[in-house]
Parts: C-alpha cells; sequence; structure tokens
C-alpha cells in the first residue's frame, strides 16, 4: 500500500526562485512539488506538498496529520525560530508515534543570530539542513525507512 505523507512549508516558501536565490537557489516551489512527488513515487509515497504563511492553517495540517496517521516532512521556515504554537503540534505528530523530519534548504546555524535555534528541532524525529531542495529527498528517504522498520 502506498502511504501517504505531507510536505509542509511555512512562510515566505512560495517565494522559492525570487527570494534571496543566492540562499534558496533559483527553483521555485513548484519544481519542489514535482521533485518531492517524483522521489516520493520512487520510495513507494503518496506525497502532497503544501505551503501556507498561515501559523493557524500549519498547526491545523499537525492535527489533522495525528488524526490521519500521516507523517509530516516539515521546512517550518521563520516558524522554526518561535513558534511554540507550532512546536506544541508538532509535538503531538511525533508523540503519536509518527515520523517528522525538519528540513531546511539553507543552513540557518550558519545565518544570523536568531536563526541558530530552532523549537521545532526538539520535538521532531531529525532535521536535515543546508542540503538545499536535496534535503527533501533525504527526508523522504528518512521517512520510508522509518515506515519499515
Ligand atoms: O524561511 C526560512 C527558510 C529556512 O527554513 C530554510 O529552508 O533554510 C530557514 C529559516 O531560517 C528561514 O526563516
Amino acid at each position: 500500500m502506498t502511504r501517504k505523507v505531507i510536505v509542509v512549508n511555512g512562510p515566505n516558501l512560495g517565494r522559492l526562485g525570487v527570494r534571496e536565490p543566492d540562499v534558496y537557489g533559483h527553483q521555485d516551489l513548484e519544481t519542489l512539488r514535482r521533485d518531492c512527488t517524483a522521489w516520493g513515487r520512487e520510495l513507494g509515497l503518496d506525497v502532497e506538498v503544501r505551503q501556507t504563511d498561515d501559523e493557524a492553517e500549519m498547526i491545523g495540517w499537525m492535527h489533522r496529520a495525528v488524526d490521519e496517521r500521516t507523517p509530516v516532512v516539515m521546512n517550518p521556515a521563520a516558524f522554526t525560530h518561535y513558534s511554540y504554537g507550532l512546536s506544541d503540534a508538532a509535538h503531538m505528530v511525533t508523540d503519536a508515534g509518527l515520523p517528522l523530519m525538519e528540513v531546511h534548504i539553507s543552513n540557518p546555524s550558519a545565518r544570523d543570530a536568531f536563526r541558530k535555534y530552532s523549537v521545532i528541532s526538539p520535538v521532531a524525529t531529525g532535521t536535515i539542513t543546508g542540503m538545499g531542495f536535496y534535503g527533501y529527498r533525504l527526508a523522504l528517504e528518512a521517512v520510508a525507512h522509518l515506515l519499515e522498520q
């Protein structure tokens, strides 16, 4: 059976391709969507890529993931650094025994001081940073691996 996985992206990631291309690359969200869908297919995962600038919507997606038992790949974007609401919601996902892989396109630790701390990392299954879009592939591989355990 193909297992559904959601790949959720936080604020400003809808602007991939035009936002700081030196940091986030020249490829847009649509390309990320196509890449993740194709990688998922290879790994036997039915991947749905979402993006929102709205914290409440992202939190709602976590509640639904718990209810529907859906593993999560999450790039929380700026929510990473301050959203205790999203952190609590992400915690519910891993508490439910579901994988939640945190991904960052850049390496936030190597950037501004406010990016050095993640409120998501302490509750995530694992974190991948600094690998560009390829980090999402690594996160999907990790999810596929964890689902086989
Ligand atoms: O919006 C983002 C993107 C990001 O999560 C990344 O993918 O590298 C890193 C965050 O610090 C930043 O706020």
